[in-house]
């Protein structure tokens, strides 16, 4: 099962890794660092074979006098024993300094690597927190979440080790290299055989590990998505008793995951042990070679020689090909998981919002607050929901919004904030276009409540305080009272300091629905959108509520969405909405003699059911049975 989070990225491709270097200046200095720290090391590391082959032949052989690069001939010991001390003083300088420049290594590229992981982070999540609404109702949570956190984890061993140990390999070859050129050319050639073949070797495993590598990263998107749709939706498996049906969902998931670890490890399991046979066979055909050398007897009578020392230098230094080798494999290996981890990432970064601020825009100049809908359509992907929808608000008005389930009530008043924007025509705010101002100002200007409202976990006081950060104490329990939740705010455990939200007391929807309501009272804008906002609480408070709203909505432009009519029976006007298009439009009493839908629905709710025309309950049971429908299509 494949995942849609990284289906929708819309910049242009950039190598996901290679921008990591590029892209986070503040962290390259540390980069630096561990770069030096790595070739030091190196470099360090390569002392001791020469020291041993040097010992083997001037100490112990007298093949040669004992000559260090670079040291004049008389710091030299002239005894053999004084030689070998010498000897044995570079090896422990060698290792010391070599731990010293391995600390440094670390450092450097640890640091570097855990920064820039924090960097991507945030800027990953700001960029996803500017994607359109739209977006996020795309994708499964869990899966956005995947990115946002393993995702980025994903790079650390990359970037922790793979530019170290690109350097180090090259440090090691060059190094190596120079000192077997040193000693006999032809048979450094041999040495250097196998490297095409481990190049085509490790071509081939890139190119079957890569979509292995991308899978195992959409899988565990997916099981993530799995487990936190569980989680959230506890309440229901519970009192459904689904139990079973969902572990078998989630193993379903988890024995995806495994087989896409599997496919993945089987290549890479393969992968090792082919490079160390080739490069264990590259090193028998060297030591045959190098053998034949010491014994005199050059294969195909090729110049130069070899003493027994310089023979033990070659083969410490062969041997030592291997491991970069190896260890380019671990390279390729962790190359090939960061891009996959970090095209998903990436595929977030580069993917730009629809809805942003225009070239031009300029703030919201609100002035009596007159809204107008000029000939909306409006669809989800390819999903009609609203059509040609046509009316102006005169400013300070309050407007009721009614109309069957699923009739497009709530989109229509999303694109005023423009949580969505039209697809053809123009939503206007005091003959402003929504789309030429700045969302900031925009938002500024709108209160929303939705019928769900989400706490996040915190004091209740930081809750009504979200997004008016700076109101003071006082305004936050006024804005509270005229939602009618003081009461039960006091009456909390800690009162305003009382902890809500996920792990914090639990609130009902209606005890929430008033904090929302407090919030946005807080907010003091020009424009409110209650969208089903009173629904979750009993007819009394809501009359209060609405008695302490009528003074703060007096002279701001209002809409109220609501399923309950008594909720918007004393609106200046009610639009009725009908499957995506407006249908009626006046106050209740008008509404009423037109004897049309609006009319239909106060029998409903007045209990005059027998009242009801034939064609109005076949409507009905039309449109519940398209809800059904829908329901059982999902
Ligand atoms: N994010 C979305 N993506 C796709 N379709 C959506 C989305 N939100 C709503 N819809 C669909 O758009 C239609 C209108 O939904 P909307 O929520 O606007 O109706 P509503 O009149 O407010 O309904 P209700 O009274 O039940 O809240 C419905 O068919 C719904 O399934």
């Amino acid at each position: 099962m494949a995942t849609d989070a990284h289906e929708t990225g819309d910049g242009p491709e950039r190598n996901p890794v290679w921008r990591l270097y590029t892209d986070y200046g503040e962290a390259r200095g540390y980069a630096l660092l561990g770069a030096v720290g790595t070739v030091v090391g190196r470099l360090f590391g390569l002392v001791p074979a020469f020291i041993v082959g040097l010992a083997v032949d001037a100490v112990f052989l007298a093949e040669r006098p004992y000559a260090l690069p670079l040291v004049p001939d008389r710091l030299i010991p002239a005894t053999d024993v004084g030689q070998l001390w010498l000897s044995i003083g570079i090896l422990l300088t060698a290792t010391l300094l070599g731990a010293v420049a391995s600390w440094i290594e670390d450092w450097g590229w640890s640091v570097f690597a855990q920064r820039i992981q924090r960097t991507l982070r945030i800027e990953a999540y700001e960029r996803m927190q500017d994607l359109e609404l739209a977006y996020f109702t795309r994708q499964r949570t869990g899966d956005l979440m995947s990115v946002l956190n393993n995702d980025v984890n994903a790079l650390e061993t990359f970037l922790e080790d793979g530019l170290s140990a690109t350097l180090w390999i090259a440090a090691t070859v060059l190094g190596i290299g120079a000192i077997l050129v040193g000693l006999n050319v032809p048979l450094t050639f041999v040495t250097l055989l196998p490297i095409p073949v481990l190049a085509a070797f490790t071509l081939a495993f890139t190119r079957i590990v890569e979509p292995r590598y991308l899978t195992i990263r959409e899988e565990i998107g997916d099981l993530n998505a799995r487990l936190e749709n569980n989680v959230s939706g506890i309440e229901v498996i519970k009192t459904e008793g689904a139990e079973r049906h969902e572990s078998g969902r989630v193993a379903e998931a988890a024995n995806e995951y495994l087989r896409a670890n599997l496919r993945a490890i089987r290549v890479r399991i393969t992968y090792f042990p082919g490079l160390n046979v080739i490069s264990g066979v590259g090193f028998a055909i060297t030591f045959l070679v190098g053998g034949l050398w010491v014994l005199g007897r050059p294969p195909l009578g090729l110049p130069g020689g070899l003493t027994p020392g310089g023979f033990v230098t070659f083969v410490i230094y062969a041997q030592q090909f291997i491991w970069p080798i190896v260890r380019l494999g671990d390279v390729v290996d962790d190359y090939e998981r960061a891009k996959a981890a970090g095209g998903r990432v990436e595929r977030v970064l580069s993917r730009s919002p629809t809805i942003r601020d225009g070239d031009d825009a300029s703030p919201l100049s609100v002035d009596s607050g007159a809204v107008t809908y000029d000939h909306v359509d409006f669809a989800y992907d390819d999903r009609s929901v609203l059509h040609d929808v046509d009316f102006s608000i005169t400013g300070g008005q309050t407007i009721g919004v009614v109309g069957p389930t699923g009739a497009g009530k709530s989109t229509l008043l999303k694109l005023l904030p423009r949580l969505y924007d039209a697809d053809a025509g123009a939503v206007r705010i005091d003959g402003q276009d929504v789309r030429d101002v700045t969302l900031r100002s925009l938002r500024r200007a709108i209160g929303y409540v939705g019928q769900d409202p989400f706490l996040f976990y915190g004091t209740v006081r930081e809750n009504v305080r979200y997004g008016t950060f700076d109101a003071s104490d006082a305004a936050v329990e006024e804005a509270v009272r005229r939602a009618q939740a003081h009461e039960f705010v006091e009456n909390l455990p800690d009162g305003y300091d009382t902890l809500v939200g996920e792990r914090g007391v639990r609130l009902s929807g209606g005890q929430r629905q008033r904090l929302a309501l407090a919030r946005t009272i807080l907010k003091d804008p020009a424009i409110i959108v209650l969208d089903e906002a009173t629904s979750a609480v009993d007819t009394e408070t809501e009359a209060l509520i609405q008695s302490s709203l009528a003074e703060f909505a007096a002279d701001r432009t209002t809409f109220v969405i609501a399923h309950r009519l008594s909720t918007v029976r004393r609106a200046d006007r009610i639009l009725v909405v009908d499957d995506g298009r407006l249908v009626e439009d006046g106050t209740h009493e008008a509404l009423l003699r037109e004897d049309g839908l609006y009319a239909n629905f106060w029998r409903v709710q007045t209990g005059d059911v027998a009242a009801l025309p034939r064609e109005f309950l076949e409507r009905a049971l039309e449109r519940q049975s398209v809800i059904l429908g829908d329901d059982e299509e999902r």
